[in-house]
């Protein structure tokens, strides 16, 4: 493994500040996106869309981790390029500005041109430009005076760079601009070169914070000349699991697991032992050619971990409505959103509250259920077909969901359930944003807007070849996950509101008794708030007091409630657990015993301590 490597440190040098050479071929696209899916008029003077200051603040609140580690470098970046008459803009992955620098006689100059924090640089608004095409490319790009589609924006030059996350998840973009004649001056290669140097940058640190709390791999080959190739980052638990990697190397090993003994040819005992002995300094790891050297510094883990997983998790849990401003947004600028949760969470009725604000309101909201139609009809249930295209096909041919949905939102629910085949299609027609319908000699331009939701696990099935690749990075740009009800910190105001439209609906008007009060906010709500809808709305049709009581409840569920509190009894009495105890017990014997060192606990138990690492795994045991 040491091989690909060296391959991805080279591959890595090789990008860095290299103009691509599919360059021209790329614009050729984004032009033709901006002329026919986006339908923009390229002559528009029209002042584009800014967010006002309250929007703006809410967004860079949502930024918040990309700020604090990109504006350093949006910094750096200005104290280099600011005086040879460049504005620097750093968007979020939809193009919303979030901050910008200009030298201060430049910066009227530059906000009267758009280039100011609240501007909108997707492509959808301001067609083929740096930013936009950079994002959906989900690549460098390099956009020169007239190769902007908008006239307006004909006197600029931009160099786009995108900014990935640890996850290799986009979070926005960093780029420079300046007239287009400054460009020419001062070296339009020259601000490509350095935006991209500062993107690694910005990236290496996101990834250093995200994975603070474990080992990192900073490998690093060394040419013999001044310009080293960017760092190879990888992190790793103590077990030698590797829990991430740098993009390229991501994506060069793919989604299986790896150990650090694997990709570094080194035991990670002998990493460990290494970087504790020597702090800071590089461990040698390799010669692969010449001079050339392969090395790594191995970083111990920074932080603790403080929070137990209830807290972890609560700090996880998104406020109630949190997030559905941003969706609002989103949903304007035709991002694809993905929602997440398990069922009866409210993933429709997110959707269909997206769509009624925003702009498509009042065109159409297409819903179609991939797991509620058999295989071989959703193609046709999608794209719609000509007549004959197949036998049995309606005389007059069909139109599609897809085509139906043209200017308003088209819901994909439960897309974890499309079948393979047609994940391509779909991505076909988010990538060109036109559909075919079966039969048809020619593609039909749509406009839409795309929400997806499931409550699958996507990324489990990425990796199990169940679900494409490049279609889930496609969606998950925008995810929302919405919390299960009962991890919900606004539980008691939900149950009171579903209680309040339930009566609406029935015509009556009754209260919780206490203890149909305790049992609701007992219950685990495995279907969530559908599951609380059913029972509420059973309970108010025989009622036949002014408050509910236990014995108006549906009898499943009070059976299960029933079941719920005797296991939490038998939880309480110490009765609960399973057969395989005595090693579970020994381990945590003997890390309560060694105060809870690893090593020693492993050499006291007799296993290595990579099996006791497995074991704490398997046994959900968290080191203290
Ligand atoms: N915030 C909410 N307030 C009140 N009712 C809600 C809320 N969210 C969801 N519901 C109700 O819960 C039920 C399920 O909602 P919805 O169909 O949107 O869930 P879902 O996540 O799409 O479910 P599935 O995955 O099974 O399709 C509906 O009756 C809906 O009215």
């Amino acid at each position: 493994m040491l091989d690909a490597l060296i391959d991805v440190a080279r591959q890595g040098h090789d990008v860095a500040g290299h103009i691509p050479r599919e360059l021209p071929g790329r614009l050729a696209l984004s032009r033709r996106r901006s002329m026919t899916e986006h339908r923009l008029d390229a002559g528009d003077r029209g002042e584009a869309d800014v967010l006002t200051d309250p929007e703006l603040a809410h967004l860079r609140e949502e930024h918040e981790r990309l700020l604090r580690v990109a504006v350093p470098g949006l910094d750096w970046l200005h104290r280099q390029l600011g005086d040879l008459g460049f504005c620097l803009l750093l968007t979020d992955f939809s193009g919303a500005t979030l901050e910008t620098r200009a030298v201060d006689r430049r910066a009227g100059q530059f906000a009267s041109s758009g280039l100011r924090a609240g501007a909108c640089w997707s492509e959808q608004i301001q067609g083929t430009c740096g930013v936009g095409t950079a994002i959906v490319d989900q690549a460098p790009v390099l956009v020169h005076g007239q190769q902007h589609y908008l006239v307006r924006n004909h006197g600029i030059t931009c160099a786009a760079v995108p900014l990935f996350g640890p996850e290799v998840k986009l979070l926005g973009v960093l780029n420079a601009t300046a007239c287009a004649q400054d460009a020419q001056k001062f070296g339009q290669g020259l601000a490509y070169r350095l935006t991209q140097q500062t993107a690694v940058r910005i990236e290496q640190s996101l990834f250093m914070e995200h994975f603070a709390e474990h080992w990192i791999a900073r490998v690093r080959r060394q040419t013999g000349h001044w310009d080293d190739d960017p760092d190879v980052l990888i992190a790793f638990d103590e077990s030698g699991h590797v829990v991430g990697a740098s993009r390229q190397l991501s994506q060069r090993l793919g989604r299986r697991d790896w150990s650090i003994e694997a990709l570094l040819n080194q035991s990670v005992d002998g990493l460990i032992d290494f970087a504790r002995a020597h702090p800071g300094a590089p461990m040698h790891l390799a010669e692969p050619s010449g001079d050339d050297t392969l090395s790594a510094m191995i970083r111990a883990p920074r932080r603790v971990r403080r929070a137990g997983p209830a807290r972890a998790a609560a700090a996880r849990r998104p406020a109630p409505g949190d997030g559905l401003r941003r969706l609002e947004m989103l949903a304007n600028s035709k991002v694809p959103i993905l929602l997440l949760g398990e069922t009866g969470s409210g993933k429709e009725l997110t959707a269909k509250a997206i769509h009624a604000r925003s702009r498509r309101h009042d065109q159409p909201f297409v819903a179609i259920n991939c797991a509620a139609i058999p295989e071989n009809l959703i193609e046709s249930e999608l794209f719609g077909y000509r007549e004959g295209a197949f036998t049995g096909a309606r005389a007059r041919g069909s139109v599609g969901k897809i085509a139906q949905a043209d200017g308003g939102t088209l819901f994909l629910d439960e897309i974890g359930d499309m079948p393979l085949g047609l994940q391509t299609r779909l991505l076909r027609v988010l990538a060109e944003g036109e559909v075919l319908a079966l039969g048809a000699a020619t593609p039909q331009v749509v406009d839409i807007q795309i929400i997806c939701a499931t409550h699958r696990d996507l990324e489990a099935m990425v990796r199990a070849g169940q679900f494409r690749e490049d279609l889930y990075y496609r969606l998950n740009a925008a995810t929302h996950r919405l919390p299960p009800l009962r991890e919900r910190d606004d539980k008691p105001a939900l149950i009171r509101k579903v209680l309040a439209e339930e009566c609406a609906a029935a015509g009556k008007s009754v209260v919780l008794s206490d203890a149909v009060e305790a049992a609701l906010l007992a219950h685990p709500w495995p279907g969530n708030i559908r599951e609380l809808r059913n029972v509420l709305r059973y309970a108010i049709a025989v009622c036949l007091a002014p408050a509910l009581d236990w014995a108006d409840l549906p009898e499943t569920f009070r059976a299960t409630v029933a079941a719920e509190e005797g296991d939490r009894r038998r939880v309480r009495l110490g009765g609960g657990e399973t057969a395989s105890v005595p090693e579970r017990d020994r381990i945590v014997q003997a890390l309560e015993r060694t105060g809870g060192c690893a090593s020693a606990a492993s050499r006291a138990l007799g296993v290595s301590r990579s099996t006791l690492y497995r074991r704490l795994r398997q046994y959900g045991i968290r080191l203290p």
